[in-house]
């Protein structure tokens, strides 16, 4: 899994590298010059470029960068937004050096100043020092590279908070985003994921136990995290794991049945659907191989069926009534994994749950469960994720097109999934996958991170096959089952 930083983590392995022995004009040089190769490489033709430069360590990288590009023959032209007395003495330099070469330098009070017609421009406005909202001139600006063919961010696009992603002004689409040292937290939450671009991520040679002691809090999942061992030839369906799925009320039994296929397309040695005694009656037409037990109308049969299962999941197509409220008090005292998702998430409110509990809230779940609005949730989704998992004292698993799963103290991005995934039932999906990855790793937010991941890695295959719009939750289920050959190592 890949780490991500805020902004104090950065700073703090700049100091400690230059603390080191590296010098800060060493780190900018390192990260002009890295930003160069890759403008270089992916503008072959580059013959002249628009630089946007703030005063601050970020614009430091734009005036390196124009002295590298002009020494490459490529025609600069640096336009200076604010006041040249507050730069550091790094960034000084590299405005001092830019007299020895042939870049134009204008300073810049407003955009009907900006003269050159380039295609190409840089923002080297702001990066992570970013602290406020854009006004006058820092917002005009990002309006002008709107309409602009082709730019490149340097560090993060300026109008971007780097650590929440959320946006400071006016937004652009960059061509692509040329981060420093480690990749910026913020980048890989939408909306700012898609309007950053391309990422390249620039070694400038922070040391890797500077990196790792910083104590990371972010990490990305990706599809390359998904690999695992094959099973041994002597595997049975006990140690395989039993997953008991509390749920499928009349009219909704559907929600159950899809996520007890994806837990048995997941792996599970035995799925067992709790519902209803006129739902259970179907449920083994509907899939012979999925068991099931007529729980809701049982409550004598509740504490056995808990024992008995590995993982328990309680909420697809559950109507939250009092036979749900019974089921959901008798799982507060097992110390097994429980994951709460879709009509149980309705029942919590000044509930106690049970230890090794996940919550998957989508948005507008989110919001009913932190008593806010879904506007707010998705205006700063990391913090709702936080404050879901310490107010439930559960993984919350926040279901967005970037979900995010926190523990309290880890956050995991996944970078997977497409809009076809939009349409009922994937949620359901979600739940099943989720239930085999924590029969396979334990109760861990990484084995959660896992599942969300491998959800849509498995919907980001079948729409190669189906297309995004009309994808069927079963065909995702399908596509899953064919990844493992690719995904199971010896
Ligand atoms: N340190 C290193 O060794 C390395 C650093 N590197 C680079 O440095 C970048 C960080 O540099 P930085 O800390 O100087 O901050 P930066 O983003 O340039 O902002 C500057 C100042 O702008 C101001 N400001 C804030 N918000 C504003 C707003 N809305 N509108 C107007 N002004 C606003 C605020 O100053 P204030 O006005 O509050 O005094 C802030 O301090 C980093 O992203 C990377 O590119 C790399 O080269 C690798 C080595
Ligand atoms: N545009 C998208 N990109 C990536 N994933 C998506 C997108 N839209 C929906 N999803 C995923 O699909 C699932 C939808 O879950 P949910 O809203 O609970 O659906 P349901 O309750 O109908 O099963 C979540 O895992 C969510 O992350
Ligand atoms: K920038």
């Amino acid at each position: 899994m890949k780490p991500l930083v805020n902004a104090e983590q950065m700073r703090e392995m700049d100091r400690r590298t230059i603390v080191g022995g590296i010098s800060g004009f060493d780190l900018m040089e390192r990260a002009a010059t890295g930003a160069a190769d890759f403008i270089c490489k992916d503008s072959p033709d580059l013959s002249s470029i628009s630089i946007l430069a703030g005063v601050g360590n970020n614009g430091g990288d734009g005036l390196a960068l124009a002295r590298i590009l002009d020494k490459r023959g490529v025609r600069a032209h640096v336009f200076l937004v604010g006041d040249a007395s507050r730069m550091s003495a790094e960034s000084r330099r590299n405005l001092e050096l830019l007299a020895q070469t042939s870049v134009e330098v204008t300073r810049l009070d407003a955009v009907s100043g900006i003269t050159a017609e380039n295609e190409v421009w840089v923002d080297a406005l702001l990066g992570i020092g970013l602290d406020r909202e854009l006004k006058g001139i820092y917002a005009d600006t990002m309006t002008f590279l709107q309409n602009q063919a082709r730019v490149y961010a340097l560090d993060v696009p300026s109008f971007v908070q780097s650590d929440t992603g959320a946006f400071m002004g006016p937004t652009y689409r960059a061509h692509a985003t040329i981060t420093f040292g480690a990749p910026k937290v913020g980048l890989f939450l939408e909306p700012t994921r898609g309007l950053r671009g391309e990422l390249e991520v620039v070694d400038i040679g922070i040391p890797g136990d500077i990196a790792d002691d910083v104590g990371h809090r972010a990490y990305l999942v990706e599809s390359s995290d998904l690999v695992r061992p094959r099973r041994p030839a002597d595997f049975h369906k006990g140690r395989a794991g039993r997953v008991l799925i509390i749920g499928g009320s009349p009219g909704i039994v559907g929600a159950s049945v899809l996520a007890g296929k994806a837990a048995l397309a997941g792996g599970a040695g035995l799925v067992t659907i709790g519902t209803t005694r006129e739902s259970s009656a179907s449920i083994g037409l509907v899939h012979p191989t999925l068991l099931s037990k007529p729980l809701l109308d049982a409550e004598d049969q509740i504490e056995h069926s808990l024992a008995e299962a590995d993982v328990v999941v309680i909420g697809p197509g559950l109507a939250p009534n009092d036979a749900a409220l019974k089921i959901l008090e008798a799982a507060r005292v097992v110390s097994k994994p429980v994951i709460l998702d879709a009509g149980a998430l309705h029942l919590l409110k000044d509930r106690a749950l049970p230890s090794m509990c996940v919550i998957t809230p989508h948005p507008g779940e989110a919001a009913m469960l932190l008593e806010s609005s879904v506007e707010e949730v998705l205006a700063a989704p990391l913090e709702a994720a936080r404050k879901l998992s310490l107010k439930f004292n559960a993984i919350a698993v926040l279901k967005t097109s970037r979900t995010l799963i926190d523990d309290g103290r880890l956050t995991y991005i996944n970078s997977t999934g497409n809009p076809g995934m939009a349409v009922g039932g994937m949620g359901d999906v979600l739940t099943g996958i989720l239930a085999t990855q924590l029969l396979e790793e334990g109760f861990t937010a990484e084995a959660c991170a896992k599942a969300v991941c491998l959800h849509g890695h498995a919907a980001d295959v079948a729409t190669k096959n189906f297309g995004e719009r009309g994808l069927d939750p079963l065909d995702l289920i399908e596509a899953l089952k064919r990844l493992w050959p690719e995904l199971e190592v010896q």
